[in-house]
């Protein structure tokens, strides 16, 4: 592990807000502003039931996972143009250039809009450019993951995979979200065998809610090379084992946890301890105009709240880079640029 030099808590704020980082748990859909649902709305002339900004902003007051997820599929039904998807994803770039990230795994979700009639090539090609443009402007390698949604059948999950093959070359992998708890990563076993076969990378949402057992089988079943939140894993000690043994990357979502009432405060999450533990943590911001901030407000809420160090600041950095399916030569670059902002703090 490369030693970090203690850096003084009150320059602390500025290094995490400057380290080049990557961004490994992001849904796009999750990044759409109410401003900007509220412009696509009218753009596209759809009914949404809140009368203004201000009113849709109140109404994310969630409980639970569930009761983000029925506000977040109503949200992301202004979506309809080539056009939209680009803006959506080019607003998102932007601010993750701003949060310093270089590189970004951005999952979508096809079956919210393929089930409303949007064609998956309209979804695809949108996301796609704004990820294309994001290189070239903004110095943002970005990169598509394509999510199945796991409250659906395996068979409307082979569906979508067939629709999204003539696109292939548009995303690196695959990954599964939406309701987790009844929904066990072994409903999806032939699919995401299917996509292995296919050379595709393979992530899952595990252990965000739901029990260890299913961040196992995300792993012996799936085969996943990363495991979505994962906060679960703690209450069974031979699978932190496991993790730390296999450098399994945890995609952590510390504001996602504390909106959705996984942890009562941040001051309980347990992202330090699964850093001390050896784990490969790192930090994201999942659905970030659902949940309070994007990537830097993440770290700087947290590190507020758990009294992380620059050691830790390093670690999560150093993990995204590592745990990212990126080039290996691109991941030596990325972390060169950090060992250089650390030297220079
Ligand atoms: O945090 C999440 N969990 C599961 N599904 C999701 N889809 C968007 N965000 C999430
Ligand atoms: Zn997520």
């Amino acid at each position: 592990m490369t030693a970090i030099r203690p850096i003084p808590s009150d320059r602390l704020p500025a290094l995490l807000a400057a380290m080049p980082k990557a961004e490994l748990h992001i849904h796009i859909e999750g990044s759409l502003e109410p401003e900007l649902i509220f412009a696509l709305a009218q753009r596209n002339g759809v009914a949404i039931p809140y009368a203004s900004v201000e009113e849709l902003r109140k109404a994310y007051a969630f409980t639970n996972l569930q009761s983000f997820l029925d506000i977040y599929y109503a949200g992301a039904s202004v979506l309809l143009k080539e056009q939209d998807f680009y803006d959506m994803t080019w607003a998102y770039l932007e601010k993750a250039a701003a949060d310093n990230v270089v590189r970004s795994e951005i999952f979508f979700d096809p079956q919210t809009h393929t089930a409303r009639g949007v064609a998956m090539q309209t979804v695809i090609d949108g996301l796609h450019r704004a990820c294309t443009d994001a290189k070239a402007k903004l110095g943002v390698d970005a990169e598509l993951i394509l999510c199945f949604l796991r409250h659906l059948s395996e068979e409307d999950a082979f569906d979508t995979l067939e629709q999204a093959l003539p696109f292939k070359d548009k995303f690196i992998g695959v990954g599964l979200d939406s309701s987790e708890v009844g929904h066990p990563p072994e409903k999806f076993a032939r699919v995401f065998a299917k996509c292995r076969a296919l050379g595709l990378h393979l992530v899952a949402h595990a252990g965000e809610e739901g029990p260890p057992a299913y961040v196992w089988s995300a792993l012996d079943v799936l085969k996943v090379e990363r495991i979505d939140h994962g906060v679960q894993s703690p209450k069974d000690p031979e699978l932190v084992k496991r993790l730390a043994k296999d450098r399994i990357p945890l995609t952590v979502c510390p504001l996602s946890n504390l909106k959705l009432c996984v942890f009562p405060q941040l001051a309980d999450h347990n992202l330090k301890a699964l850093l001390d533990a050896g784990l490969v943590a790192t930090v994201n911001s999942d659905d970030p105009a659902y949940f309070g901030g994007y990537m830097n407000e993440n770290f700087l809420q947290t590190f507020a709240a758990t009294g992380m160090t620059a050691q830790h600041a390093y670690q999560l950095a150093r993990n995204s880079f590592e745990g990212s399916f990126a080039r290996e030569a691109d991941k030596r670059r990325y972390i060169e640029k950090l060992d250089a902002a650390f030297a220079a703090a």
